[in-house]
């Protein structure tokens, strides 16, 4: 569980996060939802350690981030996955030697030890001969299965993914989501997505805040999104003309 107490982040002058407070829990997708430049990567970076708010606290399974160590922060930092958007891939690695990369970084395990794990997390996303290709050789959905499996290897109890879906159709956008899901509730980790894509806030948006200029202007699930008069929201929700006919139809049969 992460909870966020209040935090703020400024650039300069540029007051960007101010006083966002929400938790995650375990086991669930939370999704993270706003207009472009709302604050969401920063917001995300401050989850991930890679900036510190200037006030407020953020807590990791009751541990405040402001007051651990630098070695409990190293720690806390390995128990963290992230999928960059774009995948993030080490264009000169194989599949399976990116896969490999953190537990070599990062744990003392055998050669041996090491193939076993890369082995499993491959077969979870999916991924069975792709072992010994390199990124280009493969489709930006596999990329995504890779960045996945990567991610996870070290059995991180956080899991950070921006823009998951950027570049993927839609049918390969909710294949990758669903996974996401499902690794998120097997494993039971605190997963934490930043979106824009309106497919994701349906499937999979389990608990989703909504930024609006740096501040929480929403927090719900994807079965209260389509119900709310918040402004903000439904002028983020039914941006597209798609968007709005669904949304007439529904205000049509509640009537
Ligand atoms: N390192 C930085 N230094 C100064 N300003 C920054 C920095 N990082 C982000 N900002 C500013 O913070 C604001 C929020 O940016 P952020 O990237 O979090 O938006 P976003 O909601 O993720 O947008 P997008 O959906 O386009 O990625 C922007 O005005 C941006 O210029």
């Amino acid at each position: 569980m992460i909870e966020v107490d209040n935090i703020h982040k400024s650039f300069g002058d540029a007051h960007i996060l101010k006083g966002v407070s929400t938790i995650f829990e375990d086991g669930k997708t939370n999704l993270v939802i706003g207009q472009s430049g709302s604050g969401k990567t920063v917001f995300l970076k401050c989850l991930l350690g890679l900036f510190e708010p200037e006030e407020g606290q953020i807590c990791y399974n009751g541990q405040f981030y402001s007051e651990l160590s630098t070695s409990e922060r190293r720690d806390l930092r390995q128990e963290m996955g992230m999928v960059f958007q774009g995948s993030a891939l080490f264009d000169s690695m194989t599949v399976e030697g990116n896969v490999m990369f953190p537990l070599d970084m990062f744990t003392n395990q055998s050669k041996a030890e090491m193939q076993d794990r890369v082995d499993f997390v491959l077969e979870r996303v999916n991924l069975i001969d792709a072992h010994k290709k390199f990124p280009s050789e493969i489709s930006g959905g596999m990329q995504k299965r890779v960045a996945i499996a990567r991610a996870i290897v070290m059995n991180p109890k956080y899991l950070f993914c921006d823009e998951p879906n950027s570049g993927l159709d839609p049918k390969t956008a909710i294949l990758i989501d669903n996974l996401i899901q499902e690794i998120t509730k097997e494993y039971n980790i605190t997963t934490i997505i930043n979106t824009h894509d309106m497919n994701s806030v349906m499937e999979i948006g389990e608990k989703i805040i909504f930024l609006k200029n740096g501040h929480k202007e929403w927090e719900g699930t994807n079965k209260e999104i389509f119900k709310t008069d918040n402004k903000a929201v439904t002028d983020f929700v039914y941006s597209s003309e798609l968007f709005k006919k669904v949304r007439q139809m529904y205000i049509e049969e509640r009537n």
